[in-house]
């Protein structure tokens, strides 16, 4: 068995039984939101894929950790949420068995539940075996119908060695054409729904997320960019997650005219991983915002594994061991490795002009 193949297909199950959990609860009309302190919505969907997740990871890797973006206490509170995430928590299995018992069955209890939740609870670092968890990443986009994705890496010693993205509003076909967040046309619907995986030094897949799709791996490759000026950038849909119009001076000063594709979540380092997009920026836009380490590493790695480089702002490599944020990282910069350092330059150049 080659190194880390266990970690990786319990990844993989987990996040595929999670998003069974996300769909169902994109279908239902209450997503249950809460706002958390810091005004960001979290639905059911969030708490419940979180459970799974850690859930499967317990009972797989009893003495891992874990850096889990959500917390059950506004649930300890609030029986009647709590309810409702048990419902779908309790009824969420893969429909093949054997896979269900490889995570480990069902979660038992609610107090079971509340208490796989918490388990997110780690404080990272820079020693021992750590995953970090986001499990719904792009909660916005979740909730208007657009992308979003459910991303665990496992990191040891601080670096990440294996990344799942889960992303059920993404196409299937590694070369169908990048769209932009539009609402309501990208929900689930059939021949939607890919599953991004990597493994350190291995390379990245892709695969389709649905039942069965896990035996369907394929290699996916950044596309070369012969002419920068023909390049594809992704970028956040929310203006206040990276600054559009540092990356609109960024794309002209590259004489880049394709408008920039905006979508939610760490589907653009999926999309840029299989070559469907080619640039990712994140730029800061606020001085004070650290950076989550659940919304980089599993996205960090299938990038760098699929021949990209991923550095901040600065041309930092993003260090996941500093604790649950990339508190010695700026922003994000991830291009395939052979224009990675033409596309920093002129970051640099803009971001010190301001
Ligand atoms: N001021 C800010 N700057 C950068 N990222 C931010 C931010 N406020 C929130 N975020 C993060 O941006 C993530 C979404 O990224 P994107 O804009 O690429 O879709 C959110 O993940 P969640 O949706 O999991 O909370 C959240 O963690
Ligand atoms: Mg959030
Ligand atoms: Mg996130
Ligand atoms: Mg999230």
């Amino acid at each position: 068995m080659s190194t880390y193949s266990r970690e990786l297909e319990v990844a993989e199950l987990a996040v595929q039984r999670a998003a069974i959990l996300t769909k169902k609860v994109f279908h239902e009309k209450a997503k249950g939101t809460v706002s958390k302190d810091d005004k960001s919505p979290v639905t059911i969907g969030d708490f419940g894929a979180q459970a799974l997740i850690i859930q499967a990871i317990k009972k797989n890797f009893p003495g891992d950790e874990v850096v889990g973006e959500e917390e059950a206490s506004t649930l300890r509170d609030n029986h009647k949420l709590r309810d409702e995430i048990w419902a779908l928590v309790k009824g969420t299995k893969l429909t093949d068995a054997d896979s269900e018992k490889l995570l480990g069955g069902p979660v038992e209890s609610v107090d079971a539940m509340l208490n796989a939740i918490d388990a997110g609870n780690s404080a990272g670092g820079s020693k021992g075996r750590i995953w970090a968890l986001d499990p719904i990443d792009g909660t916005k986009g979740f909730l208007r119908g657009g992308q979003y994705a459910v991303c665990l890496a496992l990191m040891v010693d601080g670096e990440v060695k294996v990344g799942a993205l889960g992303c059920p509003n993404l196409p299937v076909d590694d070369s169908a054409p990048l769209t932009a967040d539009s609402g309501m046309d990208q929900t689930d619907a059939e021949g939607k729904g890919v599953l991004f995986s990597a493994v350190f030094g291995q390379g990245a897949t892709s695969r389709p997320l649905t039942a069965g799709g896990l035996a369907q791996s394929k290699p996916i490759h950044m596309k070369p960019v012969n002419d920068i000026t023909q390049a594809t950038f992704c970028e956040s849909v929310e203006a206040g997650h990276s600054s559009h119009g540092d990356q609109a001076a960024i794309a002209a000063k590259l004489q880049i005219t394709k408008p920039s594709v905006r979508m939610d979540s760490q589907s653009k380092y999926g999309s840029i991983a299989r070559g469907a997009g080619d640039i990712y920026l994140r730029l800061p836009v606020s001085a004070t915002y650290q950076e989550k380490i659940w919304d980089h590493a599993a996205g960090d790695l299938i990038v760098r594994e699929a021949g990209g480089q991923v550095t901040d702002t600065l041309g930092r490599r993003l260090d996941f061991s500093k604790g649950r944020t990339l508190a010695e990282n700026k922003g994000v910069v991830a291009a395939p490795s052979a224009v990675h350092s033409i596309v920093l330059d002129v970051v640099k150049e803009v971001l010190s002009k301001k």
